[in-house]
């Protein structure tokens, strides 16, 4: 009867690597819960608004007791559908054998296999046999999967860094299988420091280039030896003779900056991080609550509390660094009736896999018309809507609650309304989405905020109102102060972006902000409870509540329950899509009595009383200044593309990290994380190719060397003075072009030099359509609004765009 709406992780079939899986651990004991600074009052039902809060709030949180799991009979649900991926596994392993052809091999007892791994790795037949060795390659692929890199090619960041002379063939097949060990070696033990030696002590010496390039590579696009691990904290804190590499502001302390900010020191920037709030983290808020007597107390995830999916997950390592055992979120979520009846598991199954045929229709409809499908996007509850009235599904009253509380789930996944969704593109980063289990980190995630935030020069109550850029650096405006800097990291929310809090001088290119228009950033709230026992008992960690009104269906549709890591007897309720913009206009008290209502209208039934509540808290993000909102969302008309806009930098001193500029992990605490990693590598890139060129600018143009010119030998267009290369991983009218005009310089035919610009593929089929150079660069200049410049001063996005142009040309097969 028990049937998951999500598939099995990808790492399925072959053993995951064991250290990032956690698992309830009833034998660890966890620090006693301790008292703090922050001043609470019992029955204080407060609201969370962009509050002035301590920094030394976040002291002091209690640890937890994880419990045992006994898994009962209710339904197992997570907070996301995924789509299937099985096929992933198998061509992952298999491809890498292919790579790796089986040869005879020259000691006696070794059998005819692995001779590609055993010659890199020649230390793992000394330990062990030939087969043990084919797994161990293909265990170290499945984790550099769960990571992130993909099994038989490179990431689009390697290609960008060079890792490897030529892209394709066997080097590179090397490099991939050098890159997994070492990730792999790093990841088996993430509290030491992984020396280049120690991998040069596995892999043979005649590959010590491709070791260097690997191990240079995840070391500075923070994939090994990130972290807070004492050993780790310690060489990354040793200071470096060598002259900075520059200066950077970071706009704002939440986990993208606090990460970027670490990784910049580390990598030989002077940086300083500027902070609107009195506190670093950001949308990651730990609140402690407790009474006036400090009896009972409960540290309470306010924003990011759920860590989805652990395999990989770099939050997960570290919390394996800091000792902190994971809480595996147990899935199993009963529903309750709003007469408090426990929803019949038989209607429940059958209205969830309706729910769930629903979505798949939804996957077909948009496959038969891939092609059209940005012209003819709508919203993802139109098509859900649609579909279930053809259908007949979900008819009668009972259903109808049900399938609300699923859509309610989905809302609460996505931040937003189905009727703001992008049919086309919702869940365009199912694909990449983090394996194995969700868990919780026991006292809150304010302790890894806090353990990030040690040391770093940090400047709070600094709401950045102004970014000033030039070709001589940048100019940062905060609290009445100037900051000035040779580049600048905004991590600023979406939702700020939006508002137009932060003021771009000159004003951001057009394309970015069509991209921030286009994006969603949608609102999920939170009602915490600290009751003064735990009167709904310790086995389960979620349940759900049905409502009769489907416009209110996402009002406290789910509790969490946290005893198992809260250190205290609290709950935390849900209230997501149209509710939770209602639900911020209500009174607190109002709210909390509500939640009140409906727990004892579950419990009361049941002869359980509900006690009067501890301590109350209700969030607002909406109306927080320094997010104003949630998390983003794909919009209808939007598209996975626009995160990657929205990473873009601008004019290579304006960068942009945070959840909503990455592509493969938006929404999330991880996915700002490797994006505070992303783009500390990012301006590592251009600040070293600028100190290696540092009159690259606009009058030293002509004496640019570029690689790129040999790519435009065979051009996808050419007409006049134009040539332009298409995007060879996409066919859409609207994907990124690269093009080249060539502009004399001198008074001879043959004096000229190349200009480069980045322009979609229909404008470029516009241009071709006209009949001189004259025409076309009028409307280039005034139309299109496209500006020519030097192949080094290209955008972040022209990178990406030649990297794959670079890779298909030298590897057309
Ligand atoms: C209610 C809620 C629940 C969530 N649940 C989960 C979950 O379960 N799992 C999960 O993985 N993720 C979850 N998320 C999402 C996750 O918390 C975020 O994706 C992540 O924390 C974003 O980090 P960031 O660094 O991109 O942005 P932020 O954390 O918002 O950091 C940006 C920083 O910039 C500062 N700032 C803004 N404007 C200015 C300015 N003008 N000047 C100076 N500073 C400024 C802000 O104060 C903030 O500190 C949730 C979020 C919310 C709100």
């Amino acid at each position: 009867m028990e049937t998951t709406a999500t598939p099995p992780d990808i790492t399925t079939g072959l053993p995951p690597p064991t250290e990032d899986i956690a698992l309830p651990n009833p034998d660890v004991s966890h620090a006693d819960p301790k008292s703090s600074s922050e001043p609470t009052e019992l029955n204080d039902y407060t609201t969370e608004r962009s509050e002035p809060m301590e920094t030394n709030d976040f002291s002091n949180e209690p640890g937890a007791e994880p419990q045992a799991q006994p898994e009962s009979q209710p339904r197992k649900r997570r907070r996301r559908r995924k789509r299937i991926f099985t096929d992933m596994i198998s061509s992952t392993a298999s491809r890498l054998r292919v790579l790796r052809p089986h040869a005879k091999s020259s000691t006696a007892s070794a059998v005819d296999e692995d001779e590609d791994a055993d010659a890199l790795t020649g230390y793992l037949r000394k330990r062990r046999g030939p087969s043990d060795l084919s797994k161990e390659v293909d265990i170290e692929a499945l984790i550099a999967i769960s990571v992130g890199f993909p099994v038989d090619s490179l990431t689009e960041e390697e290609i960008e860094a060079n890792v490897v002379p030529q892209i394709g063939g066997t080097e590179q097949a090397n490099y991939i299988i050098v890159r997994n060990h070492i990730l792999a070696r790093w990841r088996s033990n993430v509290a030491v420091w992984l020396t280049r030696d120690h991998v040069l002590e596995s892999i043979r010496v005649e590959h010590k280039n491709l070791v260097n390039s690997a191990y240079n590579f995840l070391l500075h696009h923070g994939y090994i030896n990130f972290g807070i691990a004492p050993a780790i904290k310690d060489v990354k804190n040793k200071a470096s003779d060598e002259l900075p590499l520059g200066s950077v502001i970071v706009i704002g302390a939440g986990l993208s900056g606090l990460v970027a900010a670490r990784q910049l020191i580390f990598l030989g920037f002077k940086v300083v991080v500027l902070e609107g709030r009195a506190r670093p983290g950001g949308r990651v808020r730990t609140k402690r609550m407790s009474g006036s007597d400090d009896s009972v107390v409960g540290a309470a995830d306010l924003g990011g509390s759920v860590l989805t999916g652990i395999n990989g997950n770099p939050l997960g390592v570290l919390a394996r660094q800091l000792g902190w055992p994971l809480h595996k979120v147990r899935d199993i979520c009963p529903l309750y009736l709003p007469n408090g009846m426990m929803v019949n598991s038989d209607v429940d199954s059958k209205v969830e896999s309706s729910f769930n045929k629903l979505l798949d229709r939804v996957c077909k409809l948009r496959q038969g018309i891939m092609e059209e499908i940005r012209s003819v996007d709508i919203s993802l509850g139109t098509a859900l809507e649609a579909f279930r009235r053809v259908y007949k599904v979900a008819e009668e009253p009972l259903e109808r609650m049900l399938l609300d509380w699923h859509l309610a789930n989905l809302e609460y996944a996505n931040a937003t309304l189905l009727s703001n969704l992008s049919m086309a593109f919702w869940d365009q980063d199912d694909p990449y989405e983090m394996g194995g289990d969700h868990c919780f980190i026991p006292g809150g995630n304010g302790r890894l905020v806090r353990a990030l935030a040690e040391d770093l020069p940090i400047f709070y109550e600094r709401p950045v109102g102004c970014v000033r850029y030039g070709s001589d650096g940048v100019m940062v405006y905060a609290g009445g102060q100037e900051y000035q800097g040779d580049m600048v990291l905004c991590t600023a929310p979406l939702g700020v972006l939006k508002r137009g809090n932060i003021e771009f001088v000159p004003e951001l290119p057009q394309r970015k902000k069509d991209a921030i228009d286009r994006l969603g950033f949608g609102l999920l709230n939170k009602v915490a409870i600290l009751f003064p026992y735990d009167f709904w008992g310790g086995e389960i960690d979620t349940f759900g509540h049905l409502t009769e009104d489907p416009g209110m269906r996402g009002e406290f549709f789910l509790f969490y329950s946290y005893s198992a890591v809260a250190g205290g007897p609290l709950l935390i309720a849900l209230v997501a899509g149209e509710a939770a913009v209602k639900f911020e206009k209500n009174s607190p008290v109002e709210s909390v009595n509500r939640v009140l209502e409906i727990l004892k209208g579950i419990f009361s039934p049941k002869g359980i009383a509900v006690p009067d509540p501890v301590q109350a808290v209700c969030t607002r993000w909406g109306q927080d200044q320094f997010s104003y909102g949630s998390y983003s969302y794909v919009a209808v008309g939007a598209s996975g593309d626009d995160y990657d806009i929205l990473a873009e930098s601008v004019a290579d001193r304006v960068f942009f990290a945070g959840e909503a500029t990455n592509k493969q992990y938006p929404a999330t605490m991880h996915g700002a994380f490797l994006s505070g990693m992303r783009e500390a590598a990012h301006i590592m890139r251009v600040a070293r190719r600028r100190s290696v060129s540092p009159t690259a600018k606009v009058n030293a143009i002509n004496h640019e060397s570029n690689d790129v010119d040999p790519l435009f030998e065979s051009p996808d267009l050419a007409f006049g003075s134009f040539a332009v290369l298409f995007d060879p991983q996409s066919t859409d009218v609207e994907s990124n072009a690269l093009l080249r005009v060539a502009v004399m310089s001198g008074k001879s035919e043959v004096d000229h030099i190349h200009l480069f610009g980045l322009l979609q593929r229909k404008q470029a089929m516009e241009l071709n359509g006209l009949e001189d150079d004259v025409k076309r660069m009028e409307m280039l200049a005034h139309t299109f609004r496209v500006g020519l410049v030097g192949i080094n001063s290209l955008c972040n996005g022209a990178e990406s765009l030649i990297s794959r142009i670079k890779s298909v040309k030298s590897n057309p097969n």
